[in-house]
């Protein structure tokens, strides 16, 4: 099994997270908390009573983290479509695997990575959330001290199925949009791109940030509810399941609420998978 696809994804991660951390926590708040206007409210409020390390609660953690989940990611994709194609990556541009391949390892992918994302999502989102500046005297101190302080709570409250709230959320939103994601950044590569060569830089970069647009497009109703379900029992109100969580949100707060977060996630997702998808192809045909 090739590893270096593995070991591009997690560089590539790495650097994709580091740009793309203050618009995830500003989407963050915006879907769980009902403080916040829209996204300049939330961007405001946030750089007045946390400075701009408020942007960046929980980074270290994600770098540490989810960044090795992307190279699961990359690792899985890359390695079901030389199982289902027998191509490596060197040869995917002169002999091109059929979309439905590409589908099926980006779903087979995204499938994998939502069980090994599930509690380091978790313990991100939930570290985003706390709003409480930074020791500030006075102030009380934030429930959380930080990502291993957080684990062990979770633990102790839930036990160590707790880590996995909001995994199945997570499972159902990132098996059918990772398909999409590789989908769409094959094609807008081949459609650039002439007959069986490989494509060029701003090439990667443009596809690969439509690429992360289109996907998190169509994932944003279901990260809303992912997001909420991993805040249940805090602050917010537990609920049954997925389903329950659906229907007792819309009822609240009108169909509106699954498209929380829309314009953010789009906003980060373009530089973050343009960054993501160039890091990697370079990375893998340098290493070629
Ligand atoms: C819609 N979904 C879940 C995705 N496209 N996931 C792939 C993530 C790539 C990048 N690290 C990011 O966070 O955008």
């Amino acid at each position: 099994m090739p590893v270096e696809e593995f070991v591009a994804g997690w560089i590539s991660g790495a650097l994709g997270l580091v740009l793309g951390h203050p618009f995830d926590t500003v989407k963050v708040r915006l879907q769980t908390q009902t403080t916040y206007q829209g996204i300049i409210d939330c961007m405001v409020k946030t750089y007045r009573h946390e400075s701009l390390l408020g942007f960046f609660k929980g980074m270290s953690f994600p770098i540490a983290s989810i960044a090795v989940v992307n190279s699961v990611l990359f690792g899985v994709y890359s390695n079901t479509l030389l199982a289902l194609t027998t191509t490596s990556h060197q040869e995917r541009w002169a002999q091109p695997p059929s979309y439905t391949h590409v589908f099926i390892a980006g779903c087979t992918g995204g499938f994998v990575q939502a069980y090994c994302l599930a509690p380091f999502d978790l313990i991100k989102v939930r570290l985003q959330n706390q709003t409480e500046p930074r020791a500030r005297p006075g102030s009380p101190p934030p429930r959380y001290r930080g990502p291993v302080h957080c684990a062990v709570s979770i633990c102790r409250e839930d036990g160590p199925w707790g880590l996995f709230r909001g995994a199945w959320a997570l499972t159902l939103r990132d098996t059918p949009t990772l398909g999409i994601y590789f989908v769409t950044y094959e094609w807008l590569c081949r459609q650039s791109t002439p007959d069986r060569q490989n494509p060029g830089a701003a090439t990667v970069l443009v596809a690969g940030g439509f690429a992360g647009i289109a996907s998190w497009a169509v994932a944003t109703p279901l990260d809303v509810i992912k997001s909420r379900m991993q805040m249940g029992g805090l602050k917010h109100r537990v609920y049954r399941g997925v389903l329950d969580c659906m229907v007792s949100s819309a009822r609240q707060e009108g169909l509106g609420v699954f498209f929380r977060g829309l314009t953010i996630n789009s906003a980060r997702a373009f530089p973050v998978n343009a960054v993501t998808f160039l890091t990697y192809e370079y990375l893998l045909s340098s290493w070629g």
